[in-house]
């Protein structure tokens, strides 16, 4: 039975609010609200220094919110830290397992840690990873040892699993036959998913919803359908910067401009004077591009504001 179904309320497998933390001077979240329902599976994208790794940090209550809070599937995992770790999946791209056990060591600390461990799919897993038991983790190479990190992630069927740049250290074999296939299964059996990832075409194949990160600040999420129905992205041919009114973003080089904008331009009443040489659907990298640039430039502007 689900949260919701227990419960009769709408409890968010991850529910952030108004989340700002500093590291001195630099403000590295700044006021970010998300909410992911239980069965989602949520993309977390942004360059790097955006501020992911650290929002992940206090989803499974490594870093206390400075100002705001975090609750998993309704509670805080600062003040119930084994409720929640119990019921999370996390796998950083920090190689961060101990060299000194084996794989089957690794099992074994798993089982003694969550009480959900599951040794019969732990050894399927071990088998599909091509994983030797008997193996020190410290002897495994970069990629062997992701797999053996993804296993002990998802060995106790987490109902939140959480993977901070998880291809980092997987090959695109392992990316696309393990990573891949076991968020679907996870997402088909009802569980939650965060995903952050720079490999944008990875997040569009499994993601139903992607979050952008830029400077700290979260932007509203938007489902991937949403995302190619409603934006497009038109090549025009220009010796001047085309200034289009409705646009969400242009970038070019002063002979050829790519302009991102709500679906619904239309080629003659939105770009009257300039050559619309081609028109694209949106793929979530423009996408990205678009957001993250027009969010650098309000940010700019904001601050020249405030300096002004
Ligand atoms: N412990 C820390 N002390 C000081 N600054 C930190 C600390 N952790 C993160 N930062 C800073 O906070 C900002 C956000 O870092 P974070 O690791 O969350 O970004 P990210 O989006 O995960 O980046 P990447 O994609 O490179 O992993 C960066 O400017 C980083 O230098």
């Amino acid at each position: 039975m689900s949260d919701n179904q227990a419960t009769g309320t709408d409890v968010m497998a991850i529910e952030v609010q108004g989340l700002s933390r500093r590291f001195g001077r630099h403000l590295a979240l700044d006021d970010v609200s998300l909410k992911v329902p239980v069965g989602g599976v949520f993309g977390l994208v942004g360059l790097n220094g955006a501020g992911k790794t650290t929002l992940i940090k206090h989803l499974i209550g490594s870093l206390r919110p400075h100002v705001g809070n975090v609750r998993i599937f309704g509670t805080s995992p600062i003040e119930d830290p084994v409720t929640v770790l119990g019921r999370i999946g996390y796998l950083t791209e920090e190689d961060s397992l101990p060299r000194w056990l084996t794989v089957r060591q690794l099992f074994e600390f798993g089982r003694s840690v969550y009480p959900t461990w599951d040794d019969e799919y732990a050894a399927s897993l071990c088998e599909r990873f091509q994983l030797r038991p008997n193996e020190p983790l410290g002897t495994l190479s970069k990629g062997v040892r992701a797999r053996a990190g993804l296993l002990a992630a998802i060995a106790h069927h987490p109902d939140l699993l959480i993977l901070d740049e998880p291809s980092s250290g997987l090959d695109p074999i392992a990316r696309r036959d393990i990573l891949e296939a076991i968020i679907s299964g996870i997402s088909d059996q009802g569980r939650t998913v965060l995903f952050s990832s720079h490999l944008l075409d990875e997040v569009a194949r499994v993601c139903e919803t992607v979050g952008v990160m830029s400077n700290g600040q979260l932007l509203p999420p938007e489902t991937l359908d949403t995302i190619q129905s409603q934006y497009s992205e038109w090549i025009i041919q220009s010796n001047v910067r085309p200034v289009i009114s409705k646009a969400l973003d242009t970038q070019g080089d002063g002979a050829e401009w790519s302009i991102v904008g709500p679906a619904s331009m239309s080629e003659q009443a939105d770009f009257p004077s300039d050559r619309v040489i081609e028109h694209r659907p949106m793929t979530l990298d423009r996408y990205f591009s678009a957001r993250v640039h027009r969010s650098s430039d309000e940010q700019t502007e904001q601050a020249l504001e405030v300096a002004s």
